[in-house]
């Protein structure tokens, strides 16, 4: 199998502690395929830990402790934070092999309308009220998500290249473990003098697709808070999905089933992975339940 395995940043707690042992854990279900012979390449969110690293730096800044950090920076500030506990974990689970986090950034077109429109939930959650007087203080948008209460949200353009692919691959065929693509990778617009990072948060699971196809692998997993996808998520007669086909995935899409900024855009990447590729199949299931989604016995299988 030649595999992304995508961990959400949601699903990475709220302190570095609480991170950091979620990550050994999964680190070893992770050393476990590469054990047993797999390609394995990481990518991971950064939604939480971006906002909270925006905010603690221009809370700094505001009172005179230094400068604001645009968000590239702040994006390249959270590769850096959650690659290094994957990293050290991986080394920690799999001595003999060498670990590396490629920082990544990633080509989006200055024109998406995504710029217009903030959909990508960051940092912490917050009530109604305190999201309101913060939007009207600072300037910035929230919106509610998926049932958690209201987050700020920050544009979120369709990645399109990934710009360091070479390296990574590079490193894959030397038999370096990579991480990349993390937070989404940090969004780069081409100019008159070269790259340039914009503020915006890439979609981890669209960038780990894109990431997954370009590194031809025929399988892309998404680690989340939940085992499986769900139809009528939080509701009495909610259902769990194992096998979602691409006609029942657009099916339920259509239907407004998977909340936008959370499943939403995990089912949309699953579906733009395997659709017209039968060899191809896409897991979504919890950091957790990987192993047990490797056996088949929970997650849910996107497949043609
Ligand atoms: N239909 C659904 N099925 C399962 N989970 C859903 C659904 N709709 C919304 N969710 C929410 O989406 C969350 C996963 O999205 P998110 O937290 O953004 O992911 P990440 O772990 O990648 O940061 C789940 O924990 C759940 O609360
Ligand atoms: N960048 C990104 O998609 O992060 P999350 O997985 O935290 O939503």
């Amino acid at each position: 199998m030649k595999v992304v395995v995508a961990l959400g940043g949601n699903a990475l707690g709220k302190t570095p502690e609480e991170q950091l042992k979620l990550v050994k854990q999964t680190a070893k279900s992770l050393a476990g395929l590469i054990k047993a012979g797999h390609q394995v390449v990481i990518s991971h969110g950064n939604g939480p830990q971006v906002g909270q690293i925006n905010l603690g730096l221009s809370y700094a800044a505001e009172h005179g402790q230094g400068a604001s950090f645009p968000f590239p920076e702040c994006g390249a500030l959270s590769q850096g934070y959650i690659g290094y506990h994957l990293q050290q974990s991986l080394k920690n689970a799999l001595p003999d092999k060498d670990v590396a986090t490629v920082i990544t950034q990633i080509l989006v077109n200055e024109k998406d309308s995504a710029f217009q429109n903030p959909t990508k939930p960051i940092g912490s959650f917050y009530s109604k009220e305190d999201a309101e007087k913060i939007a009207k203080e600072k300037g910035v948008t929230f919106k509610e998500d998926a049932g958690r209460g209201y987050r700020q949200v920050i544009a979120s353009p369709l990645p399109e290249k990934i710009i360091e692919l070479n390296s990574i691959k590079s490193l894959i065929e030397s038999g370096t473990i990579v991480i990349a693509g993390g937070g989404g990778g940090v969004p780069v617009i081409k100019t008159s003098d070269g790259l340039k990072g914009v503020p915006a948060v890439i979609d981890k699971d669209r960038s780990s697709a894109l990431l997954a196809d370009n590194l031809s692998c025929d399988t892309l997993i998404i680690l989340t808070a939940v085992d499986y996808v769900y139809t009528n998520f939080g509701k009495d007669n909610q259902k769990a999905l194992t096998s979602l086909s691409v006609a029942e995935a657009e099916k339920d899409l259509a239907d407004n089933q998977f909340a936008a900024g959370s499943m939403k855009p995990k089912v949309e990447a699953c579906l733009s992975f395997v659709k017209n590729h039968p060899e191809r199949k896409a897991i979504i299931t919890s950091l957790s339940g990987l192993d047990d989604a490797l056996a088949g016995k929970l997650g849910t299988v996107i497949h043609n």
